[in-house]
């Protein structure tokens, strides 16, 4: 009976990342993956489709904007079918990298099924059973349907289907106030839809720190989109072919009328095909659980990515496979370590942030000191008409324990607070820095000098500062 060294279950960032690094190692590895195509969420139904849809609609809204930079364009006319065909090429694009042949030439074996274990050591796979040392599970999540009467009949929309649209839809109604579904609710806005955001939470976002999203949600309500917080949908019903969405929030009722809905509420990892019993792994309804090293309750099998978690990102899933080549691979006892996480949503202004909340820190009894700079006294940001956002900066023994930043390519700035934070560097350093002028990295010197400043101002400063004036000629 042949052993494979590593099986892997799932063509996703999380899969393709173990795959690639085992088998240009040398190891007799096996991916399988159970559409007819790698890459994953993240390149078929997420990370790509979403930013590309994204980015035709800054350039919609850039053209209805356009007056306010003193160029004439009329209100511009969104051909949904076209913006999807955009997306598809870009996903096709990038497919290049994840070509099975690639991986193939690597000497990794790839098979399309469905894999499912028959026991600790083997796994089915389109009716041959083949069997392995050790496993990798990165089999992804799926979007969360809530079980609201009647949403099945009426019928929705989810991330695996909306990039397929070529209609606008004249009404959208979305189901959640994450990631998901800002990105597209905000995106459809601006594309010409009446878009009504629902989100059961008192607020949109509810992870991120409450000063930037009430400022994020007032910046969506600006731009036209409707947002209903604290508010649950209560049942589906269809009358003369348009969808009602009957809303509570609180005591009062609404009925919100629509053409499509959306659910982004929430994901759950895909584990029900995969027999977990029959291998011994545990599984939480958050996942599977893994312990530091990424290796489930069967210590040979391990699990990284959306099906495991904490923290749905394609760079997590690729850090977590790093991970695991360490320990399956190289036999190095390494452990995650999730101090430094950064993430993105791309709603615009961006939502950016690494590490702890003010409210986080102080949970855990820090003393902190907390830094702000508005993106409206950043030069760069008024010259290019985006001075919306802030940065907050939280500061533990004159160092940075975390950053959020709304504000213009959040998420390309955060990545200075990413290396502050990782290589543990102070924040007069980051002050000491010289920074271009006039960008947007700019906000970092400001905000971490609005802490530094009150200390070069303090009343000792000053007296020193006088002192050495008289002494010294
Ligand atoms: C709309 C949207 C936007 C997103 N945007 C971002 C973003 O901007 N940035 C970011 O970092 N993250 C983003 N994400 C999250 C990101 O897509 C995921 O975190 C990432 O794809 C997880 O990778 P993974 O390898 O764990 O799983 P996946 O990429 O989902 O791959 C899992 C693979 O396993 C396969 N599979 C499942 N079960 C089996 C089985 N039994 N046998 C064989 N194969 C199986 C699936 O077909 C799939 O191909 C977004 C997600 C969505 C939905
Ligand atoms: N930019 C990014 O990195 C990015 C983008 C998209 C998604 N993702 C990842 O994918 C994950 C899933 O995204 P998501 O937005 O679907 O999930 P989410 O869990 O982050 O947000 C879902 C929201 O829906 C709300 N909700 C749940 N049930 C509801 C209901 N019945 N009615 C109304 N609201 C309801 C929740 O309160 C929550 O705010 C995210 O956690 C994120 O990590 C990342």
């Amino acid at each position: 009976m042949k052993r494979h060294d590593l099986i892997i279950i799932g063509g996703g960032v999380g899969g393709l990342v173990t795959s690639s690094v085992a088998g240009q190692l040398g190891l007799d590895v096996v991916l399988i993956e159970r559409e007819n195509k790698l890459g994953g969420d993240c390149l078929h139904y997420g990370c790509v489709p979403s930013k590309t849809l994204i980015r035709s609609a800054e350039v919609a809204h850039l053209t209805r904007r356009a007056g306010d930079f003193g160029i004439q364009a009329g209100e511009p006319v969104t051909d949904l079918g076209a913006v999807t065909d955009r997306v598809r090429e870009v996903i096709e694009s990038i497919q290049k990298h994840d070509d099975p042949e690639r991986f193939r030439g690597y000497g990794v074996d790839v098979r399309f099924g469905e894999a499912r274990f028959t026991g600790p050591h083997s796994v089915l796979v389109n009716g041959t059973e083949l069997h392995g040392r050790r496993f990798v599970i990165a089999t992804g999540s799926r979007p969360a349907i809530p079980p609201v009467p009647g949403l099945e009949e009426a019928g929705y929309l989810t991330n695996e289907t909306i990039f397929g649209q070529r209609e606008l839809p004249r009404r959208l109604g979305v189901l959640g106030g994450g990631p998901i579904g800002l990105e597209l609710a905000q995106s459809f806005a601006r594309f010409g839809s009446q878009v009504t955001v629902i989100e059961m939470a008192d607020r949109i976002l509810p992870r991120e720190d409450p000063e930037v999203t009430g400022e994020l949600q007032e910046l969506l309500r600006e731009e036209g989109l409707t947002i209903h917080t604290g508010t649950a949908v209560e049942r589906v019903s269809v009358e003369n072919g348009e969808r009602l969405l009957h809303c509570r929030q609180g005591d009062s009722t609404m009925t919100v009328p629509v053409d499509e809905i959306l659910v982004a509420a929430g994901r759950k990892p895909n584990v029900e095909s995969l027999d977990l019993d029959k291998a011994g792994v545990a599984v939480e309804r958050a996942g599977i659980t893994v312990d530091p090293r990424m290796r489930t309750s069967a210590k040979h099998i391990f699990a990284c990515g959306d099906v495991a978690g904490p923290y749905p990102f394609t760079h997590m899933a690729e850090y977590q496979a790093g991970v695991i080549i360490a320990n399956a691979v190289f036999r190095f006892p390494k452990k995650v370590d999730y101090r430094v996480v950064p993430w993105v949503t791309y709603t615009s202004p961006e939502l950016a942030h690494v590490g702890l909340t003010e409210r986080a820190a102080r949970d855990q009894g820090l003393d902190i000191q907390i830094a702000r700079f508005h993106f409206r006294d950043v030069d760069r940001a008024l010259a290019e008409g985006t001075g919306q956002g802030m940065m907050k900066l939280v500061v533990h023994k004159g160092r940075v324990a975390g950053a959020t930043i709304l504000g213009p390519h959040a998420g390309e700035l955060i990545h200075e607070m990413v290396l502050a934070m990782q290589a543990r560097v102070r924040i007069s350093t980051i002050a000491a820095a010289i920074h271009a002028y006039p960008t947007l990295a700019q906000v970092h010197r400001r905000t971490v000098n609005s802490v530094l400043s009150a200390q070069l101002f303090a009343p000792r400063t000053r007296t020193l500062v006088r002192w050495i004036n008289k002494l010294l000629p």
